[in-house]
């Protein structure tokens, strides 16, 4: 069995378990993952408080999964990019800024859904009291 066949015979388990590492590493290492954690703690206090309806659930909790996902996917374009471009080349910078540009897309939907599902929860907790 070579070098490659060896990688291939991973079980379902440890494949899991890189992914779950992958996920420790992008919290440990980077800033802003550990901020989108904070907001999405923050976010799911506000839909318990507001008793947001499922339909509202599904939509928060895969704005909130997209942007974790898509915040893994652009930190690691930042290390294979740091690992076969140390030097300044102006490819290596399209793919930085092109990957936090799809954080940044995701970012700004993610905060009109938001104002969109809360504005009404919050409006109607003012008029009421
Ligand atoms: N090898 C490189 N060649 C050209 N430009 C680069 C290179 N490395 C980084 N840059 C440019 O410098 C910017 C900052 O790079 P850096 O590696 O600090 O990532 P970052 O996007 O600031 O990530 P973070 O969110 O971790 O702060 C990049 O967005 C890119 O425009």
């Amino acid at each position: 069995m070579d070098l490659h066949d060896n990688h291939k015979s991973h079980s379902v388990l440890r494949s899991f378990s890189f992914a779950v590492n992958g996920l420790f590493i992008g919290l440990l290492q980077e800033r802003n993952m550990r901020i989108h954690l904070l907001c999405s703690v923050v976010v799911v206090f506000i839909s318990v408080y507001f008793s947001i309806s499922i339909i509202e659930w599904i939509v928060i909790l895969f704005a909130i999964g997209g942007m974790f996902a898509l915040e893994l996917l652009n930190s690691a374009i930042e290390r294979v990019v740091d690992l076969t471009s140390p030097e300044y080349h102006p490819l290596a910078k399209q793919a930085k800024d092109m990957a936090a540009g799809a954080v940044l897309v995701y970012a700004v939907l993610s905060i009109i859904v938001g104002v969109l599902i809360y504005y009404p929860y919050i409006r109607k907790l003012f008029i009421l009291n």
